[in-house]
């Protein structure tokens, strides 16, 4: 039962540091947001594939929107604050001061992103070892994770930044230690991206076959050698520098924090679906799947006891629901790769000039185009002879594999906004496939589900949404509040202030169902037509799909616009 607190109108912030933006929220004890804000943060992209932030830019962000959604308040009303950000390397040197990740020395720029592809040789040395760890990572380790990029700094960075370097914290952690001066990390951050486990701790044999042996030192120092659950209040709570930088009262409860999608999946995965004819109704909560979908897609899985699944990342003991096991599937471009088709594109000028006049988005214009021209057939069926393979930034899961390529196969000689609409949709098609596939790998290896809960900027995308469940067959659930994410990150606020006993019990009050969108089965007869159906009518599995770039005369030359290149593709079976 809620305490006297909950009847006053107990409040909680909870800050989200999303890939391009930074939000806030103030939360009630129902889960309802009653106030939003968000703030742009730079990103920089000093050579290809190396993506940078600045941690002193994201925490002047948050002040900003944080100070926003609690104005006109009663701040005595504000009982927690929870953090969640995305996995991104933050570097500090031993007074907690930013230091390089770059080259050119600019401490300004001393987070090394999530998305960041640097380490590619440091990730290959380091599953060349084969190491124990690496089957709780689905057995190869994400060029994306930490180890390799703190090998990279090691090998690059030795003296302007790895021999200077007193700290190294994942972005959710920095955000707690400067609300709050704890050093503490959350477990969530630990074992999903730098190899802790909840039951063993540290395994001092990896640090030292991969060649990081130096952080061992000082009992992991550097690194972290106190670990909470998230929700967990850190210390003393909000510091009160932290307290006037972020217009909030010293000493309110702050959580231990969680990485973006589990904050997510915590917003989202623990709804009262009663009334909603879902078939997880009155089934274990592993029978639903959270799928945060923004900048990138993060397929959140649980289960009560370890599920290894090839190629998808996990299994993570408590990494997101206490006492459950996660799986992490994903795709590391998503929003990203829709983005970069659609203003890529010939007829994007067009585009945008069209979706102004009519104060739409490029994405409500695009679907209401598609709406036109797609006449008395299924909208589906326009992408019968285009296809998309969305790899472009490689394949996160279930292929596991960074060396692969983006690939559109039907293109035309014209490049019009009807083109430009189909190549979107086959993008959006082409992605909810690339979810179908990991739900089919999480399936094989013993994960039972038969729901999907989507989050993040994409949810705001009917078609994007109504493709995952055309192309999974799965009922997506949709919840009440849009900003699931902070709800999530609320949540850990709420656990930290004692007015909930679990994170499960705020999980049950804080989130709600909103709309299901359910499959149109009268549309999957147009899907066979698709790539991804052709692949698999060859009987090829995702893993056994290789693809042969025909190098004779007949290859297609890039067409006008430089992100298409017309290739041809051949599907063979892998000797
Ligand atoms: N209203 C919307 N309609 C369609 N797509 C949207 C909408 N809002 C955001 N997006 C897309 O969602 C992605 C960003 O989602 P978001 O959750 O904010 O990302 P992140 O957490 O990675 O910063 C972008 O690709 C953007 O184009
Ligand atoms: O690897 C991650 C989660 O495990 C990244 O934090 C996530 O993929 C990035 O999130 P977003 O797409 O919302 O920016």
């Amino acid at each position: 039962m809620p305490g006297r607190d909950q009847e006053l109108g107990s409040y909680y912030v909870g800050v989200d540091v999303g890939t391009g933006s930074v939000r806030a929220a103030l939360v009630d004890q129902r889960g309802i947001l009653l106030a939003f804000a968000d703030q742009p943060i730079n990103q920089w992209e000093p050579q290809f594939n190396h993506h940078e932030q600045s941690s002193e830019d994201i925490w002047v962000a948050c002040c900003i929107v944080t100070k926003k959604v609690v104005q006109g308040i009663d701040l005595n009303q504000i009982r927690g604050l929870g953090f969640d950000a995305t996995c991104s390397l933050v570097v500090l040197d031993k007074q907690f001061h930013p230091l390089p990740v770059n080259h050119e020395g600019d401490s300004h720029r001393n987070i090394i992103m999530w998305l960041d592809h640097r380490a590619v040789n440091q990730v290959h040395r380091i599953n060349e070892t084969k190491h124990s760890v690496l089957q709780y990572v689905g057995g190869v380790m994400s060029v994306e994770m930490q180890a390799p990029k703190l090998l990279w700094l090691k090998e690059n960075l030795r003296e302007t930044c790895w021999d200077k370097a007193g700290h190294f914290f994942d972005l959710p952690d920095f955000l707690s230690w400067k609300a709050t001066g704890v050093t503490a990390r959350s477990l969530c951050s630990l074992v999903c991206k730098w190899t802790y486990s909840a039951e063993k701790g540290w395994d001092d044999s990896f640090w030292k076959m991969v060649g990081l042996e130096d952080l061992v030192a000082d009992n992991y120092s550097k690194i972290g050698n106190q670990v909470l659950p998230p929700g967990t209040s850190l210390g003393n709570g909000l510091t009160p520098e932290a307290a006037k930088d972020l217009g909030l009262p010293a000493g309110i409860a702050v959580a231990a924090s969680l990485i973006d999608a589990h904050a997510g999946g915590l917003g989202v995965i623990g709804a009262d679906v009663r009334g909603h004819g879902l078939a997880c109704e009155g089934q274990p909560v592993t029978s639903r799947l959270a799928i945060i979908c923004g900048t990138s897609s993060c397929h959140m899985g649980i289960s009560k006891n370890p599920i290894f699944v090839p190629g998808v990342w996990g299994p993570y003991f408590s990494a997101m629901v206490p006492g459950f096991w996660l799986n992490e599937g994903g795709q590391s471009v998503t929003g990203k790769l829709i983005d970069h088709m659609v203003q890529g594109h010939a007829a994007f000028p067009e585009l945008q000039a069209k979706a102004t006049a009519r104060c739409q988005s490029i994405y409500a214009y695009l679907n209401s185009h598609l709406d036109l021209i797609k006449k008395t057939q299924p909208v589906g069926f326009l992408t019968v002879d285009l296809h998309v393979w969305p790899d472009f930034h490689g394949n996160r899961s279930p292929l596991a594999d960074l060396t692969l390529k983006g690939m559109v196969t039907g293109l035309k000689l014209s490049q019009d906004l009807d083109d430009l609409a189909i190549l979107y949709l086959a993008t959006v098609q082409a992605i909810a496939f690339g979810t179908r596939l990991i739900i089919e790998a999480m399936e094989s290896a013993g994960h039972s589900i038969s729901t999907l809960f989507l989050c993040g900027g994409l949810g705001k995308n009917p078609l994007f949404v109504q493709m995952h469940a055309d192309i999974t067959g799965m009922p997506v659930v949709l919840s009440q509040e849009v900003e699931s994410v902070l709800v999530g990150a609320a949540i850990l606020g709420a656990c930290a202030s004692g007015d909930f006993a679990s994170v499960q019990e705020a999980m049950a009050r804080m989130s709600k169902v909103g709309k299901v969108v359910f499959p149109r089965r009268e549309d999957k007869r147009v899907l066979p037509g698709n790539f991804w159906e052709l692949m698999k009518s060859t009987g090829m599995g995702p893993g056994q799909v290789s693809r042969q770039i025909v190098t004779e005369k007949r290859l297609l030359r890039p067409s006008v616009s430089p992100i298409f290149s017309g290739v041809y593709f051949r599907v063979q079976k892998w000797h």
